[in-house]
């Protein structure tokens, strides 16, 4: 076992096994990823064989091409589709204290200047990303911090936004947060519940307790003692926002971005920056020696998932021929090879039907005319993947989404009828189980959030408003871990419409399978036959099968026209 483990670490530098090693940790993927480590070690073994030769033993190998790359033409695709991420938005610079020092002006006014805001974080989702891992990367995102004011009533400078860029279909939700503007003005108001005369005797005992938090809310002169915070009569303020923080999603944050954005959206806005001392001048003190400090930045603890947005789904066995379809339809580089799970990881590509003339070949009723649309190829589906056999039905999620499922079934291998109905079998398992989790969820938001969890002051005569309800930030509660994310609102897989790519059709004594394939589906759409999945409500008003050699580039025209038609 070690030496096999030393022969997969040196023979599969590539690293595609290896990452979905670390994104399925399942001993049954553990197990695919050998057999594909073992399958590509036999391939190199003989290593100037072309791929296809296995596939066309009588026939002459095909030249290697676009089509039929070898094993090692592929473009590397890193790809990740959850990540969990803590923003922290930036704290506001604090105010200054200064003073007009002018000649023959012994004692000037104020002029501390105010402290910039924290930066803000952003996010917008935008087309052409496929993948989170570069958000993953990032580990702690943090805005800048606002520069502190200066004399002659200088501003500070504002601290730097962050822009996180997401793949369109991304749906992030709220696990945690911390907000100190909140918890202030949580903690003003619990001062003011218990009223004056307890406050005060509650400032005599916690002396030490009211200097720290006037130190964190006040700046002092230069050279101010440390007991001068005792001394010092501070004027009540209460926290501040800046105003953009309005338009801050509601929280708990649940964004479902399935649209690209042009503009980005604001996730979380920036402290505002501490006030300079001219704010604090009145009659009774025109000098004030003391500014306000900068309002802390806000903590978000966020979780990424990514769901890929494509408008045809690829779904077919392992082997069956997808990503070299994708490849003939695409300018994609995705891997294709002689051996079962090849691919590992979804592929997303991109069909573009205006051929770069600026004008659309199919133009869509009341719709926008479209000039391209995407394919989605996900790894191979064996029989019982529902039982976690293969690489299990994980991957269905990045195509549930899809507007159109195109099964791919491999006319030289068993019944092509009986491949299709096992990949429907496959996705109806898939969907109960979609409809079983949903339930679940339901069940557990119908149960009521226990009352102890409720600070006791709540309980008073006075009910919190809700702005106040800060979540217990002290540690991230296992409760909020199960929140289900937002419901996303999808058609079930069995009402979208589909069509069946019948490949490798170049190969001899596939004609006879794909004539019954035809003769199955035209009386599925009459209504002869039972839809393959079984299911009475099924789309079939026009299925249909597309016989193609992928490997040549034949007969995959057609996909495009069909797709449009089918969009529209
Ligand atoms: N003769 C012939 N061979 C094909 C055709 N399409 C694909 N192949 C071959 O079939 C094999 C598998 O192709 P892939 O595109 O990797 O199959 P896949 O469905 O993506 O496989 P997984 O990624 O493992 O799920 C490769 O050796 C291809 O060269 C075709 O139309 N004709
Ligand atoms: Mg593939």
């Amino acid at each position: 076992m070690a030496a096999q483990r030393t022969c997969i670490l040196r023979s599969f530098p590539v690293s595609g096994a290896q990452r979905s090693a670390r994104l399925h940790q399942t001993p049954i993927a553990l197990a695919c990823v050998l057999r594909h480590c073992q399958r590509h070690n036999s391939t190199n073994s003989d290593s100037q064989r072309p791929v296809s030769q296995a596939t066309v033993p009588d026939q002459q190998p095909l030249e290697t091409s676009h089509l039929n790359p070898l094993p090692d033409d592929y473009s590397r695709f890193i790809f990740q589709d959850k990540c969990r991420s803590t923003i922290w938005s930036g704290s506001g610079g604090d105010g200054c204290v200064s003073f007009l020092r002018e000649k023959y002006v012994e004692e000037g006014p104020p002029n501390g200047g105010d402290g910039g805001s924290g930066g803000s974080i952003y996010i917008q989702a935008v087309e052409g990303l496929t993948s989170l891992h570069k958000l993953a990367r990032r580990g702690v995102i943090k805005a800048g911090r606002g520069k502190n004011g200066q004399g002659k009533s200088k501003g500070g400078k504002r601290g730097e936004d962050v822009l996180l860029q997401v793949p369109v279909g991304t749906v992030v939700r709220e696990v945690d947060r911390y907000d100190p503007v909140a918890e202030e003005e949580l903690r003003q108001r619990h001062e003011r519940m218990k009223g004056s005369e307890e406050a005060e005797e509650e400032q005599e005992e916690q002396e030490f307790g009211i200097t720290s938090i006037r130190r964190d809310r006040w700046v002092l002169y230069p050279g101010a003692n440390p007991s001068d915070y005792l001394t010092t009569v501070f004027p009540k303020i209460s926290p501040r926002r800046q105003h953009i923080a309005s338009m801050e999603p509601k929280q708990p944050i649940s964004l479902d971005l399935s649209h690209h954005m042009d503009k980005p959206m604001l996730l979380s806005a920036g402290g505002v920056g501490g006030m300079g001392n001219p704010h604090f001048a009145h009659r009774a003190m025109s000098r004030p020696k003391f500014a306000s400090r900068g309002e802390g930045g806000k903590r978000l603890e966020l979780e990424f998932e990514l769901k890929l947005l494509a408008d045809v789904g690829l779904v077919g066995k392992p082997n069956a021929g997808k990503s070299t379809l994708l490849r003939s339809l695409t300018n994609s580089r995705t891997r294709v090879g002689n051996w079962e799970f090849t691919t590992l990881e979804p592929n997303i590509g991109t069909v573009v039907i205006d051929n770069h003339k600026g004008r659309p070949l199919v133009e869509l009723e009341g719709r926008k005319p479209r000039t391209n649309f995407t394919i989605a190829d996900i790894p191979g589906l064996v029989e019982g993947a529902h039982l976690d056999r293969g690489l299990g039905l994980g991957f269905l999620r990045h195509i549930e989404r899809a507007g159109i499922l195109a099964f791919v079934v491999d006319l030289s291998v068993g019944d092509p009828i009986q491949g299709l109905k096992n990949l429907w079998l496959e996705l109806g398992e898939y969907q109960r189980m979609r409809e079983a989790e949903h339930a679940l969820k339901l069940e557990e938001l119908a149960w009521p959030a226990p009352v102890d969890e409720l600070p006791d002051f709540f309980s008073s005569e006075e009910a919190p408003e809700p702005t106040f309800v800060v979540p217990d930030t002290s540690s991230t509660s296992p409760k909020q871990d199960l929140n289900p994310l937002p419901e996303l609102k999808m058609p079930p897989i069995h009402t979208k419409p589909w069509f069946v790519v019948a490949t490798k059709a170049d190969l001899p004594e596939t004609q006879e399978q794909f004539q019954a394939l035809r003769n199955y589906l035209a009386a599925v759409e009459k209504g002869e036959a039972d839809h393959p999945g079984g299911l009475q409500e099924g789309w079939k008003e026009r299925v249909c099968a597309v016989p193609v050699s992928a490997i040549k580039g034949e007969g995959v025209a057609r996909i495009p026209r069909l797709v449009m038609e089918l969009l529209g």
